[in-house]
């Protein structure tokens, strides 16, 4: 399906350019290791394996954030996942870099400095004038090719993503390869059973977008999250609103809910709303309530409650495939776990194809100790993913295709 070149296309023994997503939680100052790692290891190994000269690009927060870092430390965790020593210079495209670079062996890897810290990959431009830029004028002709396994990076066109694939031989990392079609399938490939979409978090206009982008192709969307109030709250409910400290609900209420409103109206039969809600109690203990029973708008929702996990549960088991996007309730706490891990495990324990998408959902699944095996796909992106699910271009892709 891939309409890119991959690896296999690529001729071993030469010196490759690599762009990996490697952007990472830092805490205090230290990155911490994740799941992009242990992906991007994987197409990082392979080159390496084969003989390839191997120079890794990457980025790392942005330029005033906290997590706006070297990537000193990336090299150390890469190492790890790799099993291959990964040298370090912290320079992105100077003297010092195409030393480095020059003085390579077989086999050997490289990862070059934050490429954030170039002024110029971050402004968003065309490709073109991205591949015009000082930094890929530079460092393109060193290289034989230009390999991109940054599938999660693929929305924006930064110099690093977008320049180089128009200045080299240019293929998809197997991350990437894996990632586009795993997130495309929903909307390419044809199931012969039931399609189930669960989709939560806390952004209404990520379920609108998807809803209406894949409303043809999916026969249940499964709410729940910020989201899935705002739907029971069209849906005449008195929950969704902010109390006391949330901040969540009444601008996207204002922004989005004739949009809702008209979802409902159209696509009832394919909607399915939480019957119950979680909150903290009194003694901030986990504690339910029927949606029917709710007639105060004074509590804030944290979950979905017990009796919509049972309804969602045998939906997932009868479905041929499951996508997932946002999380049901606050799962970083454990009391207002059961919606999402109820949902998750759901998924884990049924063979149906299933694709579980966004930073803070796929998360979920270590958190809570399930396999990462007993699912199809889990995406390490987050805009990325939903940028699929909705329709939208990645352009890191499309210049891929152009190749
Ligand atoms: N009822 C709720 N109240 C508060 N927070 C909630 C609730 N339901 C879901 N969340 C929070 O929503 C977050 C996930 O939302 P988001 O829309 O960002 O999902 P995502 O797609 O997994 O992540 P990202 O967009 O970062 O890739 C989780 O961290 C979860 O704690
Ligand atoms: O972490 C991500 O989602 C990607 O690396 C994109 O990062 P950005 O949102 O800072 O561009």
């Amino acid at each position: 399906m891939s309409t890119f070149k991959t690896l296999d296309d690529l001729e071993p023994g030469q010196l490759v350019l690599v762009r990996l997503d490697l952007n990472s939680p830092v805490e205090d100052g230290t990155v911490q290791d994740n799941r992009r790692f242990e992906r991007h290891a994987e197409t990082v190994r392979e080159l390496a394996e084969r003989g390839d000269r191997v120079v890794l690009m990457a980025h790392q927060g942005r330029p005033g954030g906290d997590d706006f870092v070297s990537l000193e430390q990336h090299a150390d965790i890469l190492a790890e996942h790799v099993g291959r020593d990964v040298g370090f210079v912290a320079d992105t495209y100077g003297e010092d870099a195409a030393e480095a670079i020059q003085s390579l062996g077989e086999g050997e890897i490289l990862l070059l400095e934050n490429t954030r810290m170039c002024d110029e990959e971050l402004p968003e431009e065309s490709p073109e004038d991205k591949a015009d830029t000082e930094f890929v004028g530079t460092l393109a002709p060193l290289f034989d090719a230009y390999v991109n396994d940054a599938y999660s990076a693929a929305h924006r066109s930064h110099a690093s993503l977008v320049g180089f694939p128009l200045e080299l031989p240019a293929y998809a990392g197997r991350v990437m390869e894996t990632e586009y079609e795993a997130n495309s399938s929903i909307a390419t490939r044809e199931f012969d059973g039931q399609v189930t979409m669960v989709v939560g978090g806390t952004k209404a206009t990520d379920v609108i977008d998807v809803m209406n982008n894949l409303g043809e192709k999916v026969d249940q969307f499964l709410l729940g999250g910020i989201a899935g109030e705002l739907f029971l709250r069209a849906a005449g409910h008195d929950v969704g609103y902010d109390v006391g400290e949330m901040d969540l609900f009444d601008d996207q209420w204002e922004a989005n809910h004739e949009t809702i409103e008209s979802l409902i109206e159209e696509r009832g039969d394919q909607i399915t709303l939480a019957v119950d809600l979680a909150y903290e109690d009194a003694d901030d203990e986990r504690a339910e309530i029927r949606v029917e029973d709710i007639d105060e708008k004074d509590r804030g929702y944290l979950d979905i409650g017990s009796d919509t996990v049972s309804e969602y549960d045998p939906v997932i088991r009868d479905s041929e495939a499951v996508f997932v996007k946002g999380a049901l309730g606050l799962f970083e706490d454990e009391r207002f776990s059961k919606g999402t891990v109820g949902v998750l495990k759901a998924i884990a324990e049924t063979d149906c194809f299933s694709v579980v998408g966004g930073g803070d959902t796929s998360r979920a699944i270590e958190m809570y100790g399930m396999d990462e095996d007993d699912f199809g796909h889990v995406s390490i992106a987050g805009g990325a993913y939903i940028r699929a699910l909705t329709g939208a271009s990645l352009v890191g892709v499309e210049v891929l295709q152009r190749n």
